[in-house]
């Protein structure tokens, strides 16, 4: 059976710069400086008057009000979501002492071109002409091997401090994709590749990936990680004090996902899209750069098991509504993503009927999309 490890053999990333030494760059090179010629706006995030949801998972609406924030944003924050707050400090500790190693030794957990754990540059820095001011570990199976490069001594604690960080995280994921799909009307017995609701979703797969944000000498020229969607079901990422994550909004813009102390931000990946039949699109987000405050981010990235082919939903297509996209897996659609990017969803499209008879509007990724079902 492949497992996320593998997806990236076939596509291996080589990425041809030195790893930084960001501390040392008084100045912003040239290879970091990112004009509007590189991305497609520029670095003002709309006005708005709304930014997503907060919503309190103990709230007896919570399904509903979940169903309305993957319609109309396709994230949200969780609160009340039962994730020791002790715990969220202590993968913050984790990230900060690992990304304040000295550059060398964390060169001895670096992230191989065909693999998929290790720390590096963003794996997504080969489809831009200028780099990005972040640095990354990606921890998919057992940390023990980079860890014990990194921390020879403490290796033990923080292979701990991971291990609880991602059995909360898979907890909470189950929970939340259960009140996703409960928002289109699909329930435990509906998902075949899940085992009943309070047996978990059997086999799922995941990723932990720590971003680190240095300060930046000239933050309205750099980028800390480029407009993407994840390929996942959901995200569930932890952002310290420090805001710089942004969402695109249809019709509005860039707006940025304020930190909310204690919360959770919950992203809506490409197979969620595939599986809502392009009802609760993926959300194309970036994030930006400051002068003065290192920005920690831990995410993870929550899908089926590797191999479970994913196709929109028999609750959701119909007549008049038919499949979107073809059956993928996500280890098949890991590979389409590190070929194409955000082309991905694209790529596993399947013509819309000529007589299709329903009211299309585009989404953010640009796609004819249906959204005038009643969901919640
Ligand atoms: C399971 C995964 C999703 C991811 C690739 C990965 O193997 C681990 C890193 C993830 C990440 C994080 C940054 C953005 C992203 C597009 C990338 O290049 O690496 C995602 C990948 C994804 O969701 O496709
Ligand atoms: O740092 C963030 O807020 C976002 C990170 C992210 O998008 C990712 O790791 O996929
Ligand atoms: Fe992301």
């Amino acid at each position: 059976m492949p497992s996320l490890s593998e997806a990236f053999r076939a596509h291996p990333v080589y990425l041809h710069h030195k790893n930084p030494d960001f501390p040392s760059l008084q100045e912003l090179p040239d290879s970091y400086a990112w004009t509007h010629l590189d991305d497609d706006d520029n670095h003002t995030a709309a006005v708005v008057d709304g930014v997503p949801p907060v919503i309190d998972l103990d709230d007896p609406n919570a399904t509903t009000l979940i169903g309305h924030a993957c319609k109309t944003w396709g994230v949200f924050q969780v609160v009340n979501h039962g994730v020791a707050t002790g715990l969220l400090n202590d993968i913050e500790s984790a990230g900060k002492s690992l990304f304040s190693l000295p550059t060398h030794q964390k060169l001895m957990a670096a992230r191989s071109p065909d693999g998929v754990s290790g720390y590096g540059l963003a794996r997504i820095s080969s489809f831009f002409p200028k780099l990005m001011w972040s640095e990354g570990f990606t921890v998919v199976g057992s940390p023990l091997h980079h860890f014990r490069q990194l921390w020879p001594h403490d290796y033990t604690k923080y292979c701990n401090v991971v291990v609880e960080y991602e059995e909360a995280m898979k907890k909470l994921a189950q929970k939340l994709t259960w009140l996703v799909l409960a928002s289109l009307g699909i329930s435990n017995q509906d998902i075949h590749w899940a085992g009943p609701e309070d047996d978990g979703l059997k086999g799922a797969c995941a990723a932990l990936q720590l971003n680190s944000y240095p300060t930046c000498p000239d933050p309205d020229r750099a980028m800390g990680l480029a407009a993407h969607t994840d390929s996942t079901i959901l995200t569930i990422l932890y952002q310290n004090a420090i805001s710089g994550l942004q969402v695109l909004k249809e019709g509005t813009g860039w707006v940025t996902v304020p930190p909310v102390p204690g919360g959770l931000v919950v992203n809506l990946g490409d197979l969620l899209h595939i599986l809502s039949n392009g009802l609760y699109p993926s959300v194309m987000h970036r994030v930006l750069v400051n002068r003065t405050r290192q920005r920690l981010s831990v995410a993870y990235l929550y899908g089926p098991p590797a191999s479970v082919k994913i196709s929109p939903h028999p609750k959701v297509v119909g007549p008049s509504r038919p499949p979107l996209y073809r059956p993928v897996t996500w280890h098949e659609y890991l590979g389409t993503k590190a070929k194409h990017f955000n082309e991905a969803l694209s790529c596993v499209r399947l013509c819309a009927p000529k007589n299709a008879m329903f009211a299309e509007g585009n989404d953010s990724h640009g796609h004819k999309n249906n959204n005038s079902v009643q969901v919640g």
